[in-house]
Protein backbone atom coordinates (compact mmCIF):
# COMPACT_ATOMS: atom_id res chain seq x y z
CA UNK A 1 0.00 0.00 0.00
CA UNK A 2 0.85 3.32 -0.37
CA UNK A 3 1.34 5.42 2.92
CA UNK A 4 2.12 8.48 3.87
CA UNK A 5 3.83 9.76 6.98
CA UNK A 6 3.84 13.68 8.04
CA UNK A 7 6.19 13.82 10.57
CA UNK A 8 9.02 11.41 9.75
CA UNK A 9 10.52 12.11 13.89
CA UNK A 10 11.22 9.20 16.18
CA UNK A 11 8.10 7.59 15.92
CA UNK A 12 7.36 8.45 12.11
CA UNK A 13 10.65 6.87 11.34
CA UNK A 14 10.74 4.09 13.17
CA UNK A 15 6.96 3.21 11.24
CA UNK A 16 8.17 4.80 7.70
CA UNK A 17 11.32 2.45 8.33
CA UNK A 18 9.08 -1.06 9.21
CA UNK A 19 6.78 -0.16 6.80
CA UNK A 20 9.66 -0.11 3.85
CA UNK A 21 10.89 -2.96 5.75
CA UNK A 22 7.35 -4.69 5.42
CA UNK A 23 7.46 -3.95 1.89
CA UNK A 24 4.93 -0.71 1.44
CA UNK A 25 5.64 2.27 -0.29
CA UNK A 26 6.10 5.42 2.05
CA UNK A 27 6.41 8.83 1.61
CA UNK A 28 7.50 11.17 4.42
CA UNK A 29 7.02 14.65 5.09
CA UNK A 30 10.05 16.85 7.27
CA UNK A 31 11.66 20.08 7.30
CA UNK A 32 14.99 21.30 7.81
CA UNK A 33 18.26 19.13 8.49
CA UNK A 34 15.63 16.10 8.97
CA UNK A 35 14.34 16.23 5.50
CA UNK A 36 17.61 16.97 3.78
CA UNK A 37 19.43 13.73 6.45
CA UNK A 38 16.30 11.83 4.94
CA UNK A 39 16.52 12.81 1.26
CA UNK A 40 20.53 12.12 0.98
CA UNK A 41 20.37 9.01 3.42
CA UNK A 42 17.10 7.91 3.91
CA UNK A 43 16.48 6.53 7.50
CA UNK A 44 17.87 4.68 9.51
CA UNK A 45 16.70 2.73 12.49
CA UNK A 46 18.69 0.76 15.08
CA UNK A 47 17.43 -0.92 18.31
CA UNK A 48 14.83 -3.15 19.20
CA UNK A 49 12.96 -4.05 15.52
CA UNK A 50 16.94 -4.43 14.14
CA UNK A 51 18.72 -2.37 11.94
CA UNK A 52 17.05 -1.14 8.90
CA UNK A 53 17.59 1.64 6.22
CA UNK A 54 15.16 2.45 4.55
CA UNK A 55 15.20 4.61 1.57
CA UNK A 56 11.64 7.24 1.14
CA UNK A 57 10.69 9.66 -0.62
CA UNK A 58 10.73 12.56 1.48
CA UNK A 59 9.66 16.47 0.52
CA UNK A 60 7.69 19.11 2.78
CA UNK A 61 4.65 18.14 1.98
CA UNK A 62 3.11 14.90 0.77
CA UNK A 63 3.30 15.14 -3.44
CA UNK A 64 0.83 11.97 -4.05
CA UNK A 65 -2.43 10.81 -2.45
CA UNK A 66 -1.89 7.63 -0.44
CA UNK A 67 -3.87 4.74 0.86
CA UNK A 68 -3.67 5.48 4.55
CA UNK A 69 -1.69 8.48 6.05
CA UNK A 70 0.14 8.33 9.51
CA UNK A 71 0.14 11.76 11.10
CA UNK A 72 2.96 11.63 13.47
CA UNK A 73 4.10 15.11 14.73
CA UNK A 74 3.85 16.44 18.03
CA UNK A 75 0.35 17.37 19.58
CA UNK A 76 1.45 21.40 19.25
CA UNK A 77 2.42 20.81 15.50
CA UNK A 78 -0.38 18.93 14.28
CA UNK A 79 -2.75 21.44 13.73
CA UNK A 80 -0.48 23.11 11.13
CA UNK A 81 1.27 19.56 9.60
CA UNK A 82 -2.48 18.44 8.51
CA UNK A 83 -3.47 21.60 6.97
CA UNK A 84 -0.60 21.90 4.80
CA UNK A 85 -1.05 18.27 3.70
CA UNK A 86 -5.12 18.67 3.86
CA UNK A 87 -5.52 19.02 -0.10
CA UNK A 88 -3.32 15.65 -0.57
CA UNK A 89 -5.13 13.91 2.73
CA UNK A 90 -8.56 14.82 2.88
CA UNK A 91 -10.95 11.51 2.42
CA UNK A 92 -7.83 9.45 2.75
CA UNK A 93 -8.31 7.26 6.21
CA UNK A 94 -5.60 9.05 8.90
CA UNK A 95 -4.32 7.42 11.72
CA UNK A 96 -3.12 10.00 14.24
CA UNK A 97 0.14 8.53 16.49
CA UNK A 98 -0.18 11.17 19.28
CA UNK A 99 -0.20 11.13 23.33
CA UNK A 100 -2.31 13.27 24.65
CA UNK A 101 -6.68 13.56 24.49
CA UNK A 102 -6.83 16.00 21.61
CA UNK A 103 -4.97 14.25 18.26
CA UNK A 104 -8.37 12.29 16.74
CA UNK A 105 -10.71 15.51 17.48
CA UNK A 106 -8.04 17.66 15.59
CA UNK A 107 -7.72 15.65 12.83
CA UNK A 108 -11.36 15.06 12.02
CA UNK A 109 -11.84 18.97 12.51
CA UNK A 110 -9.14 20.04 9.41
CA UNK A 111 -10.11 16.77 7.27
CA UNK A 112 -14.14 16.50 7.30
CA UNK A 113 -13.98 14.01 4.47
CA UNK A 114 -11.21 11.93 6.19
CA UNK A 115 -12.19 8.78 8.44
CA UNK A 116 -9.96 9.27 11.82
CA UNK A 117 -8.21 7.00 14.10
CA UNK A 118 -6.07 7.19 16.82
CA UNK A 119 -2.98 5.28 17.65
CA UNK A 120 -1.47 5.06 21.62
CA UNK A 121 2.03 3.80 21.31
CA UNK A 122 4.71 2.43 24.04
CA UNK A 123 7.10 1.66 21.65
CA UNK A 124 10.09 4.25 23.12
CA UNK A 125 11.47 5.50 20.05
CA UNK A 126 14.78 8.06 20.55
CA UNK A 127 15.33 10.44 17.48
CA UNK A 128 19.35 10.49 18.27
CA UNK A 129 20.25 12.58 15.15
CA UNK A 130 18.29 13.82 11.74
CA UNK A 131 17.23 10.71 9.69
CA UNK A 132 18.53 8.33 12.93
CA UNK A 133 16.12 6.17 14.76
CA UNK A 134 17.14 4.33 17.72
CA UNK A 135 14.03 2.04 19.53
CA UNK A 136 14.82 1.49 22.46
CA UNK A 137 11.70 -0.57 23.84
CA UNK A 138 9.49 -2.57 21.23
CA UNK A 139 6.12 -2.86 22.35
CA UNK A 140 2.54 -3.33 21.15
CA UNK A 141 0.68 -0.30 19.52
CA UNK A 142 -3.53 0.55 19.86
CA UNK A 143 -5.33 1.74 17.53
CA UNK A 144 -8.85 2.80 17.66
CA UNK A 145 -11.50 6.04 18.30
CA UNK A 146 -14.59 6.98 20.33
CA UNK A 147 -15.89 4.65 23.17
CA UNK A 148 -17.50 1.57 21.32
CA UNK A 149 -15.92 -1.23 20.00
CA UNK A 150 -13.22 -1.72 17.40
CA UNK A 151 -14.67 -1.23 14.05
CA UNK A 152 -14.26 -2.50 10.65
CA UNK A 153 -12.04 0.03 9.28
CA UNK A 154 -10.08 0.20 12.67
CA UNK A 155 -9.16 -3.96 12.43
CA UNK A 156 -8.41 -3.44 8.93
CA UNK A 157 -5.90 -0.88 9.75
CA UNK A 158 -4.17 -2.35 11.99
CA UNK A 159 -3.64 -5.84 10.39
CA UNK A 160 -1.84 -3.16 7.68
CA UNK A 161 0.29 -1.46 10.24
CA UNK A 162 0.76 -5.59 12.15
CA UNK A 163 2.38 -6.22 9.01
CA UNK A 164 5.52 -4.13 10.27
CA UNK A 165 4.93 -4.01 13.85
CA UNK A 166 2.40 -5.19 16.42
CA UNK A 167 -0.90 -2.90 16.79
CA UNK A 168 -4.37 -4.58 17.97
CA UNK A 169 -7.42 -2.90 17.43
CA UNK A 170 -9.07 -1.67 20.56
CA UNK A 171 -12.59 -0.80 21.69
CA UNK A 172 -12.42 2.21 24.27
CA UNK A 173 -10.24 4.18 22.75
CA UNK A 174 -10.71 7.42 24.56
CA UNK A 175 -10.46 5.70 27.71
CA UNK A 176 -7.24 4.20 26.68
CA UNK A 177 -6.25 7.53 25.81
CA UNK A 178 -6.24 8.39 29.47
CA UNK A 179 -4.89 5.71 30.33
CA UNK A 180 -1.73 6.31 28.20
CA UNK A 181 -2.04 9.71 29.52
CA UNK A 182 -1.44 8.42 32.89
CA UNK A 183 2.21 6.19 31.08
CA UNK A 184 2.97 9.42 30.24
CA UNK A 185 3.59 11.03 33.59
CA UNK A 186 6.93 9.63 32.92
CA UNK A 187 7.81 12.25 30.80
CA UNK A 188 8.10 15.37 32.46
CA UNK A 189 10.49 14.77 35.55
CA UNK A 190 12.99 12.99 33.38
CA UNK A 191 12.81 16.19 30.67
CA UNK A 192 13.39 18.54 33.91
CA UNK A 193 16.19 17.09 35.57
CA UNK A 194 17.76 15.94 32.18
CA UNK A 195 18.00 11.98 32.49
CA UNK A 196 16.82 9.38 31.51
CA UNK A 197 13.29 7.37 32.34
CA UNK A 198 14.97 4.64 34.05
CA UNK A 199 17.54 7.10 36.41
CA UNK A 200 14.12 9.17 37.51
CA UNK A 201 12.57 6.54 38.24
CA UNK A 202 15.19 4.29 39.93
CA UNK A 203 15.56 7.70 42.40
CA UNK A 204 13.38 7.16 45.28
CA UNK A 205 12.47 10.97 45.96
CA UNK A 206 11.78 11.18 42.32
CA UNK A 207 10.16 8.26 41.59
CA UNK A 208 7.67 10.03 44.37
CA UNK A 209 7.16 12.95 42.45
CA UNK A 210 5.99 10.48 38.99
CA UNK A 211 4.16 8.50 41.82
CA UNK A 212 2.70 11.76 42.93
CA UNK A 213 1.62 13.11 39.37
CA UNK A 214 0.08 9.98 38.09
CA UNK A 215 -1.98 9.55 41.23
CA UNK A 216 -3.51 13.04 40.54
CA UNK A 217 -4.15 12.19 37.21
CA UNK A 218 -5.90 9.26 38.01
CA UNK A 219 -7.99 11.28 40.40
CA UNK A 220 -8.69 13.60 37.92
CA UNK A 221 -9.66 10.95 35.06
CA UNK A 222 -12.11 9.63 37.79
CA UNK A 223 -13.64 12.91 38.73
CA UNK A 224 -14.01 13.02 35.04
CA UNK A 225 -16.12 10.03 34.72
CA UNK A 226 -13.49 8.27 32.71
CA UNK A 227 -12.92 4.41 32.70
CA UNK A 228 -9.88 3.52 32.03
CA UNK A 229 -8.86 1.44 29.07
CA UNK A 230 -6.66 -1.42 28.89
CA UNK A 231 -3.01 -0.99 28.11
CA UNK A 232 -0.26 -3.75 27.93
CA UNK A 233 -2.55 -5.48 31.17
CA UNK A 234 -3.01 -1.65 33.05
CA UNK A 235 -6.66 -0.87 33.29
CA UNK A 236 -9.34 0.77 35.30
CA UNK A 237 -9.67 -1.74 38.06
CA UNK A 238 -5.64 -1.22 38.81
CA UNK A 239 -5.95 2.53 38.46
CA UNK A 240 -8.53 2.61 40.48
CA UNK A 241 -7.36 0.97 43.08
CA UNK A 242 -3.79 3.08 42.34
CA UNK A 243 -6.09 6.20 43.09
CA UNK A 244 -6.76 5.00 47.10
CA UNK A 245 -3.73 3.89 47.84
CA UNK A 246 -1.11 5.69 49.71
CA UNK A 247 2.06 6.89 47.99
CA UNK A 248 4.56 4.64 49.22
CA UNK A 249 2.74 1.84 47.69
CA UNK A 250 1.36 3.56 44.54
CA UNK A 251 5.77 4.00 43.88
CA UNK A 252 5.39 0.43 42.26
CA UNK A 253 3.45 1.74 39.15
CA UNK A 254 6.19 3.80 38.11
CA UNK A 255 8.46 1.35 38.73
CA UNK A 256 6.36 -1.62 37.27
CA UNK A 257 6.32 0.82 33.76
CA UNK A 258 10.18 1.11 34.45
CA UNK A 259 10.67 -2.67 34.50
CA UNK A 260 8.38 -2.79 31.17
CA UNK A 261 10.56 -0.74 29.50
CA UNK A 262 13.92 -2.24 30.26
CA UNK A 263 17.50 -1.15 30.93
CA UNK A 264 18.89 0.97 28.01
CA UNK A 265 17.91 4.50 28.63
CA UNK A 266 15.12 6.10 27.21
CA UNK A 267 14.79 9.93 27.49
CA UNK A 268 11.27 9.74 26.50
CA UNK A 269 9.60 12.20 24.05
CA UNK A 270 8.95 15.49 25.67
CA UNK A 271 12.90 15.63 26.92
CA UNK A 272 13.73 14.82 23.22
CA UNK A 273 12.33 18.23 22.08
CA UNK A 274 13.77 20.24 24.55
CA UNK A 275 17.69 18.61 23.74
CA UNK A 276 16.57 19.72 20.07
CA UNK A 277 15.81 23.21 21.46
CA UNK A 278 12.56 22.88 20.57
CA UNK A 279 8.86 23.13 22.59
CA UNK A 280 7.43 20.48 24.02
CA UNK A 281 4.05 18.84 24.37
CA UNK A 282 3.83 19.25 27.83
CA UNK A 283 0.75 21.88 27.69
CA UNK A 284 -0.98 18.25 26.29
CA UNK A 285 0.22 15.98 28.92
CA UNK A 286 0.33 17.38 32.34
CA UNK A 287 -1.01 20.18 31.32
CA UNK A 288 -4.22 18.48 30.05
CA UNK A 289 -4.32 17.11 33.39
CA UNK A 290 -4.51 20.38 34.55
CA UNK A 291 -7.26 21.57 32.83
CA UNK A 292 -9.10 18.13 32.96
CA UNK A 293 -9.12 19.18 36.91
CA UNK A 294 -10.46 22.48 36.32
CA UNK A 295 -13.37 21.26 34.18
CA UNK A 296 -14.17 19.12 37.44
CA UNK A 297 -13.77 21.94 39.83
CA UNK A 298 -10.70 20.82 41.30
CA UNK A 299 -6.55 21.34 41.36
CA UNK A 300 -3.54 19.52 39.95
CA UNK A 301 -0.73 21.37 41.83
CA UNK A 302 1.66 18.19 41.43
CA UNK A 303 0.87 18.51 37.24
CA UNK A 304 0.31 22.20 37.59
CA UNK A 305 4.14 22.66 38.94
CA UNK A 306 5.65 19.84 36.52
CA UNK A 307 4.02 21.97 33.72
CA UNK A 308 5.71 25.15 34.94
CA UNK A 309 9.06 23.19 35.44
CA UNK A 310 8.88 22.06 32.27
CA UNK A 311 8.47 25.65 30.63
CA UNK A 312 10.91 27.00 32.94
CA UNK A 313 13.38 24.49 30.43
CA UNK A 314 11.87 25.03 27.61
CA UNK A 315 12.81 28.96 28.35
CA UNK A 316 16.54 28.73 29.88
CA UNK A 317 18.03 25.74 27.85
CA UNK A 318 18.93 23.67 30.97
CA UNK A 319 18.22 21.38 32.99
CA UNK A 320 17.20 21.90 36.73
CA UNK A 321 18.92 20.17 39.58
CA UNK A 322 17.21 17.57 41.20
CA UNK A 323 16.85 19.13 44.74
CA UNK A 324 15.23 21.93 42.58
CA UNK A 325 12.28 20.01 41.53
CA UNK A 326 11.81 18.07 44.72
CA UNK A 327 11.94 21.74 46.60
CA UNK A 328 8.99 22.74 43.81
CA UNK A 329 7.17 19.81 44.66
CA UNK A 330 7.42 19.60 48.26
CA UNK A 331 8.74 16.29 48.18
N1 LIG B 1 9.19 9.12 20.81
C1 LIG B 1 8.55 8.20 21.51
O1 LIG B 1 9.15 7.27 22.08
C2 LIG B 1 7.07 8.24 21.63
C3 LIG B 1 6.32 9.30 21.15
N2 LIG B 1 4.95 9.27 21.26
C4 LIG B 1 4.14 10.35 20.76
O2 LIG B 1 4.18 10.33 19.34
C5 LIG B 1 4.05 11.66 18.82
C6 LIG B 1 5.26 11.95 17.95
O3 LIG B 1 6.37 11.98 18.83
P1 LIG B 1 7.88 11.82 18.35
O4 LIG B 1 7.96 10.89 17.23
O5 LIG B 1 8.66 11.57 19.58
O6 LIG B 1 8.11 13.30 17.85
P2 LIG B 1 9.37 13.93 17.06
O7 LIG B 1 9.48 15.32 17.52
O8 LIG B 1 10.54 13.02 17.16
O9 LIG B 1 8.88 13.88 15.57
C7 LIG B 1 7.92 14.75 15.06
C8 LIG B 1 8.37 15.12 13.68
O10 LIG B 1 7.37 15.92 13.09
C9 LIG B 1 8.02 16.95 12.36
N3 LIG B 1 7.13 18.08 12.13
C10 LIG B 1 6.62 18.93 13.04
N4 LIG B 1 5.83 19.83 12.44
C11 LIG B 1 5.84 19.53 11.13
C12 LIG B 1 5.23 20.11 10.01
N5 LIG B 1 4.42 21.18 10.11
N6 LIG B 1 5.47 19.54 8.81
C13 LIG B 1 6.29 18.48 8.69
N7 LIG B 1 6.91 17.88 9.74
C14 LIG B 1 6.67 18.40 10.94
C15 LIG B 1 9.19 17.33 13.23
O11 LIG B 1 10.14 18.01 12.48
P3 LIG B 1 11.14 19.06 13.19
O12 LIG B 1 12.14 18.19 13.90
O13 LIG B 1 11.68 19.81 12.06
O14 LIG B 1 10.30 19.86 14.13
C16 LIG B 1 9.66 15.94 13.69
O15 LIG B 1 10.58 15.38 12.81
C17 LIG B 1 3.96 12.58 20.03
O16 LIG B 1 2.62 12.84 20.34
C18 LIG B 1 4.61 11.76 21.15
O17 LIG B 1 4.15 12.11 22.42
C19 LIG B 1 4.30 8.20 21.80
C20 LIG B 1 5.00 7.12 22.26
C21 LIG B 1 6.43 7.08 22.28
C1 LIG C 1 5.87 5.40 26.31
C2 LIG C 1 6.77 6.62 26.40
C3 LIG C 1 6.96 7.02 27.83
C4 LIG C 1 8.02 6.12 25.78
O1 LIG C 1 9.09 6.94 25.96
C5 LIG C 1 6.17 7.77 25.66
O2 LIG C 1 5.00 7.73 25.34
C6 LIG C 1 6.90 9.03 25.39
O3 LIG C 1 8.12 9.09 25.49
O4 LIG C 1 6.20 10.00 25.05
Amino acid sequence: MRIGIIGAGALGGTFAALLVRAGHEVEVTARGAGLEAIRSGGIRLTGGYGETHARVTASEVLAARPGLVLVCTKAQDAAAAIEANAAVVDGVPVVVVQNGLEGVATASRLLPRSSCMGLLSIIAANYTEPGVVRVTTPATSYLGRGDGPPDDESRRTAAVLSEAVPVVAIGGFRGAQWTKLIVNMLNAVPAIVGRSVQDVVDHRRLRRVVAASMREAVRVGLARGIRFGSLQGLGDRRLRLFARLPLALGQLLPWLMRVRMGNVPNLGSTQQSLRRGQPTEVDYLNGAVVREASAAGLEAPVNAALTALVHEVEASGTGLPVERVLAALSA
